[in-house]
């Protein structure tokens, strides 16, 4: 332990340093890191696995909330509640106990988010980024098969989705928000004229952030939290309570990569208190929200309403990336056999839980029975069923399945009454599966539905499930079909055009424009990855401030411009100013 004497010198030497450094390179290296395959042959890395989800399945964790640093548990003298985060494939197996916080804990989170803001904005660029490019490398190394096991259990992924999930692209996020930031530092004004210095401050904003985080993505509540904290700000995050406990692991990563206390403070609780605890602070400055369009539009009228009311001392930031209802347009021209495949795992896998998910298909008349064959006969012949999942058991073959459970009773119910509304609706036909199943955990298995009706709310509502919904359309209405796929929904998030003619992509490229603010050309409309493909959707999809990219770090800062004159005038009045 440094004493307190120690800790001054410590600093002043420090300052000492930071003196002699206008700028820094960051570290060449930056660049997405590889997915490891878990194949037949990995055993080193399925032993490593097993033993992290032995360990997680064998005793049930407590997650507290961490508020500058100090963790607070349901069970210390409080009257704080808990929530019970469960696995969904096995939904007896109680995972985590999550502590509950209260309107006070939410209270004292923004107070400790307001006192660490000034010692953490003052910190050179190169110390707050270290933190992240620290954690990146634990995640990664050290912590890549617990992060694995946390993300599969709780949140219902088999492996391969947890490590594109909460390895590859947490650590991309990580990484690459350095890289922006960087660049977006050296973003300095062009000009200065004779006598004169320019300079842009890239402030962090005034007050803190909120972040709210969705359930099915560990990277996406490392980014909603990381990003902003990057940029010198301090946050308060109110986690999903299903994602819990991988999201608490990720914390004690960052606090073992040395983010000081209270920059970040975890608050998992009763959405709506702890939002009206935050939304009614003077200094709350940003949302950074992903999750449902419901959710978000309810945020975005609270905190206009509080604009409206002078609660804030700025306008706050919203940024929000919301729902979908993705598409995927297969052309004559298509080579259908990579069109199917591409629809089986755009809409499968991870059970249809992602923004992204394809669940809307459009198919010309001439290919259709032969499309919805393929479909049908490939999820047959690979057994593609739900029960048979990875996360459901840690032995044998179970680890390998393509998909497992939704992740809540909730979730399960809506995509079960879905699928018995389809049923007996005359203008849609269940031409694939249908099976639900919750006797041990939340099984849904992959269902395709074809309707007659070009405006079904199958067809516009995004159910977040592994319903697919296709569509027949004539082979030479292409135009009229990309139209119709325009104006049907309110979304814009993902689409995928599949055709061999050009200009059969030039059209749905154009027609589509608004439709997707992530468009795929002969790809699934999934799969983003960090540095590659920019994320985000408008209309009713969100703000569309492409996460993976370096606009995001913009909406996290204020910038100052500051003018340094270094003459001294000696007269007031312009040449044109003669007597
Ligand atoms: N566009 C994207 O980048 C993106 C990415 C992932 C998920 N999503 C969307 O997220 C949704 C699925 O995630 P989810 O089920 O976690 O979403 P959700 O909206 O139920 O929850 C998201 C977060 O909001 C909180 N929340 C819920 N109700 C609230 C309220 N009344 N006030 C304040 N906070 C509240 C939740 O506790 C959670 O932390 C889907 O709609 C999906 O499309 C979008
Ligand atoms: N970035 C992910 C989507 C995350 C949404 O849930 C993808 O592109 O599939």
């Amino acid at each position: 332990m440094l004493s307190r004497a120690r800790i001054c010198q410590t600093s002043r030497q420090s300052a000492r340093f930071i003196a002699q450094l206008s700028s820094v390179n960051i570290p060449k290296q930056i660049t997405n890191e590889p997915v490891k395959p878990f194949g037949l042959t990995d055993t080193k890395d399925w032993d490593l696995l097993r033993a992290s989800l032995m360990k997680f399945k064998s005793s049930s964790l407590e997650v507290p909330l961490v508020i500058n640093g100090e963790r607070r548990y349901y069970n210390d003298q409080t009257k704080r509640g808990f929530f019970a985060q469960t696995n969904p494939a096995h939904h007896q197996q109680v995972l985590a106990t999550v502590t509950q916080a209260t309107r006070g804990d939410v209270k004292d989170a923004i107070q400790a988010a307001k006192d660490a803001k000034k010692k953490w904005l003052e910190m050179p660029f190169y110390d707050r980024a270290a933190v992240f490019l620290r954690a990146a490398d634990l995640l990664s190394t050290k912590y890549r098969y617990d992060m694995l096991a946390a993300t599969m259990l709780g949140q219902g992924k088999n492996v391969y989705q947890a490590e594109i999930d909460c390895i590859t692209e947490l650590s991309d996020f990580f990484r690459f928000n350095v890289k922006y930031a960087h660049e977006l530092y050296s973003q300095q004004p062009l000009e200065s004229s004779p006598g004169v210095w320019n300079k842009a401050e890239y402030r962090p904003l005034e007050g803190f952030v909120y972040a709210v985080t969705p359930f099915n993505f560990t990277a996406i509540a490392a980014n909603l939290v990381g990003a902003p904290a990057l940029m010198g700000n301090t946050v308060v995050w109110k986690p999903s309570q299903t994602a819990a406990l991988s999201n608490y692991l990720l914390l004690t990563v960052l606090e073992e990569a040395g983010l000081p206390k209270g920059v970040v403070n975890f608050v998992p609780g009763n959405p709506v208190e702890v939002t009206e605890e935050v939304l009614s602070d003077k200094d709350f400055a940003a949302l950074h929200f992903t999750g449902s369009t419901a959710v978000f539009k309810q945020l975005y009228g609270s905190i206009q309403q509080g604009v409206v009311n002078d609660v804030y001392r700025d306008y706050p930031r919203i940024v929000g990336e919301t729902g979908g209802k993705n598409f995927h347009l297969i052309h004559p021209s298509a080579n259908l056999p990579h069109a199917v495949l591409s629809t089986i795992r755009g809409a499968f896998e991870f059970q249809g839980q992602k923004c992204s998910a394809t669940s809307r298909v459009y198919i010309p008349k001439s290919r259709s029975e032969e499309f919805l064959k393929d479909m049908a006969g490939t999820l047959q012949q690979h057994k593609i069923t739900p029960v048979n999942t990875s996360a459901g058991s840690i032995s044998g073959g179970d680890l390998h399945g393509f998909m497992g459970p939704v992740i809540h009773e909730q979730s399960f119910d809506k995509l079960a009454n879905a699928i018995e509304e389809a049923k007996k609706d005359p203008e849609l036909e269940i031409v694939y599966g249908g099976h639900c199943d919750k006797s041990t955990g939340w099984f849904i298995g992959p269902t395709i539905i074809k309707t007659t009706n070009p405006n079904h709310k199958f067809l516009t509502t995004e159910f977040f499930g592994p319903i697919l919904t296709v569509y027949e359309y004539p082979d030479d209405q292409f135009t009229q079909v990309c139209q119709l796929i325009d104006k049907t929904s309110v979304y814009g998030l993902t689409g995928s055009i599949f055709a061999k003619d050009r200009e059969a992509i030039i059209l749905a490229s154009e027609t589509l424009r608004y439709s997707a603010g992530n468009f795929y050309i002969n790809d699934k409309c999934t799969g983003a990855v960090v540095a590659q493909q920019w994320f985000g959707g408008a209309r009713m999809s969100g703000t569309n401030d492409k996460a993976g990219s370096g606009n995001i770090l913009n909406r996290f800062v204020s910038v100052r411009n500051v003018k340094e004159n270094f003459y001294e005038l000696t007269d007031f009045k312009y040449p044109s100013n003669y007597e």
